[in-house]
């Protein structure tokens, strides 16, 4: 048993903002009295007036969303040296691992090898860890590079821990200069020699010979699985790569790959659907209590974090306070400036921070420990998301919520009732590949509750968001775990397609889920969803409606110019300072909030201008795929975020790598025409064609007219921009007919 807890684990420690708090309140009065001033005046205006009037409401309302967010921020202090006085290291959980992969040609194997190394490596006994690796490519290259890399385990994860060094991905290891510590004494420089050539050669082998060794393996035993398959329609391959059969906690962890079975005519679910057989395979093979998941790209950057995280999810006196933990997701490698605004940096230092003293953060994705009984649909209180209580569970409910597999459901039963592990250790991993094989069939879900009410859900491509809201709805809450350094470090996707493309899926998945009965205002009212958790969920959730009002906010300036009216106060008027101090303040508040979280002048302003142009892109696109799924003419699918291969030192620096890039593809035509309706309205204001008004009347709306151009320089530079740096002629062209129409319809409604 685990000795009593001498010291919390844990602190939870609320944070001062008054400052901000002062400066958001501000923002929100002002944002109120620009409304009272548009409805008082109402009468006196027109169109464009109700128009910027019901924008307004809407950031109103998001603003009160933001708000409410961050009102009370927290953060929380843990003790790992702690854990280690109170449980022997026998006593710490098993934990089962996850990462998932999907494409080798989008997802370097070379990434997810390191990945899995770095996760192999974390300080925790390697008796109690098991990774599983899903691979929806089926790809024989993917399985090559994790056989391979569990040779070089053997070196790596010795050489990790007897020097402690960090971080424990061989790639960002060996980019770093070596730092003199350890004495640098011979043994270690002999060592770190060796295995620096070693994960050389591990790498050349990987990249360079891989389709011609690829090829001649495929004969052998190994990869008879992978001959003549097709990605999406093969039979499940799951092969158990290092098996820790002594359960030695010095040794290896066990490491399984698992490519879960395909068919055309059976839904996959995307990574939910990975994650699902995930779960189940390793619960018949290992049934670790804890599970933790990341994303093929996101390496353990700091191995004490299993330790950090048991000291939330151990020392809980309730457990139903830490249903799961959350990392914030990190990246390495992070472009100067942030100029694709992906960092993040400032959304976890203000938002995620006061959501976490909420109900707790939301699920994104990777770098999380869940429970797995939490995620088999337990409520805090022994209810069940499905009828039944646990200690009533009869085998043919398990049956019929887990699937017909006996082995599975027994595992499952174990968890539920608080028991963990599989019930005759120790066991032999092989053995249990044929109960798995069945589990990750695609026809095994069929009849179950897999994604419905337990596991990953289905129906979104941000299954993570509403995986997480529905353990919230049943009471749970959620804890952040920020340790230093960061604990995963992932790769943010660079140049204009990729990122956009990431945004477009994340607003259809987040509108998927806010059209859905899983909507957070029904779950608030039908389950234990707290009402400001509700408005934090709506937070996010919102992404996918703000490209309607954004869009038409930017481009009223372009409209009043060329039609001749106004949407802000003549300069005359006193009331144009509400708009004035609005801008000024808001701007200022902004700067502020980047400078505290460390960021530069620079980086708030490329931010600043991202928003914009992902909104009335990716989001845009986001929105209209959601309609199309809306009406039954189209699906929605995820399309896998290309990972930057930059695994040697110094690819990142390339000075043009925060240049915004381009393709062919429609998401660019909407961003284009509006800078081009812009640069019409300033050409026909400078040039004062068609307009008899002397210029100061509507200096406003130029000034903002100017402020939208500066927020999409990076396609005025694209207008002009060579190859990937060039909006292609056939963007420009679909976007000058909409502007034209655009104009066209104006000066018709101006006669
Ligand atoms: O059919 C699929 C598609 C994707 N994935 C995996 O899902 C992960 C996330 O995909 P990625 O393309 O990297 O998407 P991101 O936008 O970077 O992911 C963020 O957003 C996703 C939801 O949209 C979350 O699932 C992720 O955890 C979160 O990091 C990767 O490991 C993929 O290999 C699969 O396993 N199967
Ligand atoms: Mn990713």
């Amino acid at each position: 048993m685990a000795k009593p807890i001498p010291s919390p684990l844990y602190e939870k420690i609320p944070q001062k903002n008054t400052l901000h708090r002062a400066s958001d309140v501000t923002i929100f009065f002002l944002l109120l009295s620009l409304l009272a001033y548009r409805l008082l005046s109402l009468k006196n205006n027109g169109f464009t007036w109700l128009l910027a009037f019901l924008c307004e409401s809407w950031f109103t309302f998001i603003w009160i969303l933001n708000l409410s967010s961050k009102w009370n921020p927290v953060s929380y202090k843990t003790y790992p040296e702690r854990l280690l006085q109170c449980y022997r290291v026998d006593e710490l959980p098993p934990v089962d691992m996850f990462v998932t992969a999907a494409d080798p040609m989008l997802e370097p194997p070379i990434i997810t090898v390191n990945t899995v190394l770095s996760l192999l490596a974390v300080d925790y006994p390697a008796n109690k860890l098991s990774c599983y690796v899903s691979d929806d490519g089926a790809s024989p290259l993917t399985f090559f590079a994790l056989l391979e890399a569990s040779k070089f385990a053997k070196l790596w994860v010795p050489f990790c821990k007897k020097y402690c060094i960090q971080p424990r991905a061989p790639f960002r290891y060996f980019s770093r200069e070596l730092l003199p510590s350890h004495g640098n004494s011979m043994e270690f420089l002999q060592e770190y020699r060796k295995i620096k050539e070693e994960y050389e050669e591990l790498r050349r082998r990987i990249e360079d010979e891989t389709l011609k060794s690829i090829s001649n393996e495929l004969s052998t035993a190994e990869f008879v699985a992978f001959s003549n398959i097709k990605r999406g329609s093969h039979p499940t391959i799951i092969k158990v790569i290092l098996e820790n059969k002594e359960s030695r906690s010095d040794g290896l962890p066990h490491l399984v790959y698992v490519s879960r079975e395909k068919h055309p005519k059976h839904p996959h679910h995307y990574k939910a659907g990975a994650m699902n057989v995930l779960t189940r395979v390793s619960g018949a093979m290992t049934n670790a209590p804890f599970m933790l998941n990341v994303d093929c790209d996101m390496y353990a950057n700091n191995p004490q974090i299993f330790h950090h995280s048991m000291c939330l999810l151990l020392s809980s006196k309730n457990e139903q306070d830490c249903g799961f933990v959350q990392t914030p997701q990190s990246f390495y490698d992070g472009l100067k400036d942030d100029p694709f605004g992906n960092q993040f940096g400032v959304l976890y230092k203000y938002v995620a921070s006061g959501i976490a003293g909420l109900q707790g953060p939301h699920y994104s994705g990777t770098g999380c420990f869940h429970r797995r009984k939490v995620i088999y649909g337990l409520w805090p209180d022994g209810r069940m998301e499905f009828k039944g209580r646990i200690g009533k569970l009869t085998d043919e409910r398990l049956e019929k919520t887990f699937g017909n597999s006996k082995e599975f459901t027994k595992t499952a039963a174990r968890i539920l009732s608080g028991l963990s592990g599989v019930s005759d250790c120790p066991y032999d991993l092989s053995n249990r590949v044929e109960a798995a094989h069945q589990i990750a069939s695609c026809s095994y879900e069929y009849g179950a509750n897999w994604g419905t009410k337990i596991g990953w859900l289905y129906g979104t491509t941000t299954e993570d968001i509403l995986t997480g809201m529905r353990i919230h709805a049943r009471g749970w809450k959620s804890t952040d775990c920020r340790p230093d350094p960061p604990a995963f470090l992932g790769c943010a996707p660079s140049g204009g397609p990729a990122a956009l493309i990431q945004q477009k899926r994340w607003a259809t998945g987040l509108l998927e889920v806010l059209f859905s009965k899983n909507s957070p205002f029904i779950i608030t009212f039908t389950a234990k969803l707290q009402f400001r958790q509700c408005l934090a969920y709506m937070w996010i959730l919102s992404w996918g409606l703000r490209p309607i009002p954004e869009l038409y906010y930017l481009a009223l300036p372009a409209y009043c110019i060329m039609a001749g009216s106004h949407f802000l106060p003549n300069v005359q008027d006193p009331a144009v300072l509400i708009p004035i101090s609005l801008f000024v303040s808001y701007n200022f508040h902004t700067l502020l909030e980047y400078w505290g979280a460390g960021y530069s002048i620079r980086a708030c302003w490329n931010n600043l201008r991202m928003w914009r142009i992902t909104a009335v892109t990716a989001w845009l696109f986001g929105f209209l795929s959601v309609i199309l799924k809306l009406l039954g003419l189209s699906e929605t699918v995820f399309e896998v975020t290309k990972k930057d291969q930059s695994t040697t030192p110094g690819e990142g620096s390339d000075k043009d790598a925060g240049r915004f890039t381009f393709d062919g593809s429609l998401i660019f035509v909407p961003a284009t025409t509006l800078l081009l309706v812009h640069l019409m309205a300033l050409v026909t204001a400078l040039l004062g064609l068609f307009d008899h008004v002397e210029i100061e009347s509507r200096i406003g709306e130029i000034i903002c007219s100017v402020w939208v151009v500066l927020c999409f320089s990076p396609f005025l530079k694209g207008l002009f921009g060579k190859g990937k740096y060039g909006i292609p002629k056939s963007t420009i062209c679909k976007s000058a007919a909409l502007a034209f129409l655009f104009f066209a319809c104006t000066i018709t409604v101006r006669k």
